[in-house]
């Protein structure tokens, strides 16, 4: 499977082509809007996620309910695009467009932001060409891409949820979700306004943000992404490019404002002794082999287990700030200190709905590379038989 994304923050509209999947597969528009509408929740978001009621369109590879095996396109209209026509026109400028019409361009980077090193990379003294794509409106296709990902892993038995488990240095207690299967958590978590499993650290992260958008400030922190049901053996340990640890770091990596992976007890393990971070080795009748504990969060040698696979990644605070760092304007050269007009005050809990998707994708991806079969239920097959030649191995 491989997929691309397009679109700029405020053009006309966001586009996914996703090319390999198997043919026979259950989807509809429905299955991804959902996971769409959670992207756009989650305490802490700006007035953009109050214009935008992001559906998608679904143009190819579908006919009926069922894909065909040929590219799937998906595509969702900005609705702020209308307020944008003039400001982000694809047609060369005409003489009938008064440039007072056009906003003025944008020539004061914002720190932590990818407008002042995109504006030097491409060449863009109008800083608005680097915003528009490196916005955090492309995670919009991400979750979609993501959603189709994990409609084909629920045809396998593999669930995905996500959660925050810390936002601006408050954290959940692991008690609080430890015991709960995947879709116990998904439960909790979604009737939660930050997406969060400990209802005494929901209330405290809630007041945090709401603290921090008074103060013209940002708050980062904490998702983590559980993968449920995935079989042993995939990744692999034979090349350092097949490892499938250093895939799902990279997809945690690839969402905006991320800055950091973990996996398992993650850095913790650099304080515990061996005996206290790998996992034990058993086997029983109606489980095959599984590990009495799971510090490693489901991965050795670049390959998945069996046992859940559990990723954390960490979000910097969002860096467009109403109370602004210094920056200097590219054309006078002057210090500045900008006005904005709008931001998310702390995305995180968005953000772990965009984490889930983008690790749901890569497992997907995985085990398409690794089983051939044109067709879902080939692939089931498959992928069934493998899982009993495991068990007796
Ligand atoms: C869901 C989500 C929403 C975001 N919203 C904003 C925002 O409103 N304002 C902003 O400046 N950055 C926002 N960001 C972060 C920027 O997109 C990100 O910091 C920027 O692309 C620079 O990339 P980097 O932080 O990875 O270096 C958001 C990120 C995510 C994942
Ligand atoms: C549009 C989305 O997030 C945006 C991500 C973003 C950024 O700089 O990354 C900036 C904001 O957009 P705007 O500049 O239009 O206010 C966010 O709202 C979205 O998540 O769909």
């Amino acid at each position: 499977m491989r997929f691309f994304t397009a679109g700029e923050s405020h053009g006309p509209q966001l586009t996914a082509i996703i090319e390999g999947l198997p043919a026979q597969m259950p989807l509809t528009a429905e299955m991804i809007n959902n996971e769409l509408k959670r992207r756009q929740g989650g305490h802490g978001r700006g007035r953009r996620m109050q214009i935008e009621k992001d559906q998608v369109l679904i143009t190819s590879g579908v006919r009926h309910g069922l894909t065909l095996g040929s590219p799937v396109t998906l595509t969702v209209v900005n609705d702020d695009w209308k307020h944008w026509t003039k400001i982000m026109g694809i047609q060369p400028l005409s003489e009938d467009i008064n440039p007072e019409d056009i906003k003025r361009q944008i020539t004061r980077p914002r720190p932590g932001h990818a407008d002042l090193v995109g504006g030097m990379k491409y060449g863009h003294r109008d800083l608005r060409n680097v915003l528009e794509r490196s916005s955090a409106r492309e995670t919009t296709m991400r979750v979609a891409i993501g959603a189709v990902a994990k409609q084909f892993l629920r045809q396998l038995g593999i669930k995905t949820v996500a959660h925050v488990t810390e936002i601006g240095g408050i954290s959940t207690d692991p008690k609080s979700y430890a015991h709960l299967e995947v879709d116990e958590l998904r439960e909790i978590i979604e009737q939660d306004p930050v997406y969060c499993a400990d209802k005494v650290a929901s209330v405290k992260m809630v007041e945090a943000i709401d603290d921090i958008k008074g103060r013209g400030d940002t708050l980062g922190g904490i998702v983590e992404v559980i993968v449920e049901g995935c079989p042993p053996g995939i990744g692999s340990y034979v090349q350092f490019d097949r490892k499938m640890d250093g895939k799902l770091a990279g997809a945690m990596m690839s969402i905006n404002a991320f800055k950091g992976v973990e996996f398992g007890l993650g850095f913790k393990m650099a304080q515990n002794p061996g005996s206290k971070v790998h996992d034990e080795i058993a086997w029983s009748e109606e489980l095959g082999y599984y590990r009495k504990s799971n510090r490693l969060g489901g991965l050795e040698g670049g390959m998945t287990t069996g046992m859940p696979i559990v990723i954390r990644g960490v979000m910097k605070p969002i860096p467009t700030l109403y109370k602004p760092l210094e920056s200097v304007d590219i054309d006078t050269k002057e210090p500045f200190v900008a006005t904005i007009e709008r931001s998310d005050p702390c995305a995180v809990p968005a953000a772990s709905v965009v984490a889930e998707h983008v690790i749901a994708t890569e497992v997907a991806k995985a085990i398409m590379d690794e089983f051939r079969s044109d067709t879902m239920d080939g692939l089931v097959d498959e992928i069934n038989r493998y899982r009993e030649y495991v068990k007796e191995f």
